[in-house]
């Protein structure tokens, strides 16, 4: 199967939970990347634990195992939420490139910045200028995303989920 759907995007754009509600939609079979990860690496219980103590290397190689081993045992068109990392990825965005279409949620950087610091300044953004080290990180992640995805989807930000995955659904229909 070389046609399944990754959705790709910077944390927090919303790639696991709409790419459940898209799939759903569309009775596709879905899967999150960081989900195929967590039961490879057990007995750790997050992959950002895993993350931060085995390093960067670790984890990106985990990501490269965890979809070829999807790929290789499942054939159904299926929905692949992946990592925000996924943009350092270059194993893994090839592979993923060969097996299907990439496809940008894109959301605008103040709105996802607002999102992500609401449950407090995480690990990843510098706690002197969250603000500043957050707009490197987006830059940096939206740049590479916008020239390696087929298709870019900027989402809105409705108050409602569902109204934005409805949207989504909508839109994809004369992409995908
Ligand atoms: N369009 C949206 N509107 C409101 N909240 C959202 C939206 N997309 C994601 N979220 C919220 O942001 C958080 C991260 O969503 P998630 O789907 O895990 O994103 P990702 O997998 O891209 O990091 C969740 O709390 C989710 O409810
Ligand atoms: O942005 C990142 O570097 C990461 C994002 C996470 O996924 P989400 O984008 O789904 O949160 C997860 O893969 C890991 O913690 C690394
Ligand atoms: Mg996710």
């Amino acid at each position: 199967m070389k046609d399944h759907l990754f959705f790709c995007g910077i944390k927090h754009s919303g790639k696991s939970t709409l790419g459940a509600f898209y799939a759903r939609a569309n009775n596709l079979a879905w899967v999150d990347l960081d989900d195929l990860i967590l039961k490879a690496i057990a007995p750790w219980t997050s992959v950002r634990a895993y993350y931060k103590q085995e390093g960067q290397m670790a984890f990106q190689a985990q990501e490269v195992a965890a979809l070829e081993t999807y790929l290789c045992s499942h054939h159904e068109r299926t929905v692949i939420s992946l990592g925000g990392g996924a943009s350092d990825n270059e194993a893994l965005l090839s592979l993923a490139k060969s097996r299907g279409r990439l496809i940008y949620l894109m959301v605008e950087e103040g709105v996802l910045f607002r999102r992500i610091i609401s449950g407090g300044i995480p690990p990843f953004l510098d706690e002197s200028d969250p603000k500043a080290s957050f707009h490197a990180l987006y830059a940096r992640r939206h740049a590479i995303y916008g020239n390696i995805c087929d298709v870019l989807v900027q989402l809105p930000n409705y108050p409602d989920i569902r109204d934005t995955a409805s949207f989504l659904v909508e839109t994809l229909k004369s992409e995908v």
